[in-house]
C-alpha cells in the first residue's frame, strides 16, 4: 500500500525587504514580543500534520540566528536565490533529498506572519481530495484599472472584479511537480511571483480556497502597524 503524502513547509525569508526599507530585512522586524518571521515558522512548526520545514535564508543574512526558531529541530535551512522562485526552487532541492515526489509542499511567505491555524487546517483539508494543489486567496473587493505605462497612470481598463482573486500563501503542489515547474519557468526565462503560476504553466488549474483577508504580505512601511493589530486582533478572537 503507497505511504500517505506528508505535509512540508517552504518558507522563502532570504528577501532584502527594498518596498520597506531599512538597515533590517522586515522578515527580522520586531513585531508582538518576538519577530515576524517567527510568527511566520510557528504556525508550521506548531501543527502535528506538517512534518518539517525548509526555510530559505540569504547568504547574507545576520539576524537568523537572533531568531525564536534558530537552533529548532523542524528547521532546515537552505541558501536562497536571486528571486523568490530561485528561494523555493533551491529549498525544494533540498527537501527532495528526504520527502516524496509525491509529499505537499507549502509554500509560505516569511512576510506573512497572520496566518491562522484555522487557515492552515483548511488547506490541508482542502488537499485530501485535490488532484492540483491550492492557494489561500481572497476575493477582491476593489475595482481594478489597466494603465499602459506609455499613457502613464491613465486608464485602460477596467478588469471584470467578478473574476478577479488575490493570490496568498500558503500554496500547495506536489513536491515533484512543483520541482518539475519551476524548473521549467526557469528553462523558459519565465518571471514569476508565485508558485501557482509555475504550475499554470503545466496548464494545470489550481484550487482557489477564500482565506482570511488579513493574512497580510508585510510589504511596505504601513503594512506593518496593520500586521501588528490583525494579530492582536486574532489572539484576542483565540485565532491563534
Ligand atoms: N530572492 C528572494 C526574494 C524574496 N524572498 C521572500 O519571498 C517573500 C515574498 O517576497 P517579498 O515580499 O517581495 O519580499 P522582498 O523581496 O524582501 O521585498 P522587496 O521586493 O520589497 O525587496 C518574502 O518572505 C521574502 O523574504 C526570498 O525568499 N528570496
Ligand atoms: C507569493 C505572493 O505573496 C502571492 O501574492 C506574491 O506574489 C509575492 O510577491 P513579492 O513581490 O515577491 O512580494
Amino acid at each position: 500500500m503507497s505511504q500517505q503524502p506528508r505535509y512540508w513547509a517552504v518558507i522563502p525569508a532570504a528577501g532584502a525587504g527594498r518596498r520597506f526599507g531599512g538597515p533590517v530585512p522586515k522578515q527580522y522586524l520586531a513585531f508582538a514580543g518576538r519577530q515576524v518571521i517567527d510568527y511566520s515558522l510557528a504556525v508550521f512548526i506548531d501543527h502535528p500534520r506538517i512534518a518539517g520545514c525548509v526555510l530559505a535564508l540569504s547568504p547574507e543574512d545576520e539576524w537568523w540566528r537572533e531568531t525564536a526558531y534558530a537552533a529548532h529541530p523542524a528547521v532546515q535551512r537552505v541558501a536562497g536565490g536571486a528571486e523568490r522562485s530561485d528561494s523555493v526552487a533551491h529549498a525544494l532541492e533540498a527537501l527532495a533529498e528526504r520527502a516524496a515526489e509525491d509529499d505537499w509542499v507549502l509554500v509560505h511567505d516569511a512576510a506573512r506572519p497572520c496566518l491562522t491555524r484555522l487557515d492552515l487546517d483548511r488547506l490541508l483539508e482542502a488537499l485530501r481530495d485535490e488532484p492540483v494543489g491550492a492557494l489561500l486567496a481572497v476575493p477582491l473587493h476593489d475595482t481594478v484599472k489597466t494603465a499602459e505605462d506609455a499613457l502613464g497612470p491613465r486608464v485602460e481598463h477596467t478588469l471584470p472584479r467578478q473574476q478577479l482573486w488575490r493570490a496568498y500563501t500558503p500554496q500547495a503542489f506536489r513536491l515533484g511537480q512543483l520541482r518539475q515547474a519551476l524548473l521549467q519557468c526557469r528553462t523558459e526565462g519565465l518571471a514569476i511571483t508565485d508558485d501557482a503560476s509555475a504550475i499554470e504553466q503545466l496548464g494545470l488549474r489550481p484550487l482557489l480556497l477564500e482565506g482570511r483577508a488579513d493574512n497580510i504580505k508585510i510589504t511596505r512601511p504601513e503594512d506593518l502597524p496593520l500586521a501588528r493589530f490583525f494579530l492582536e486582533q486574532q489572539q484576542e478572537q483565540q485565532l491563534r
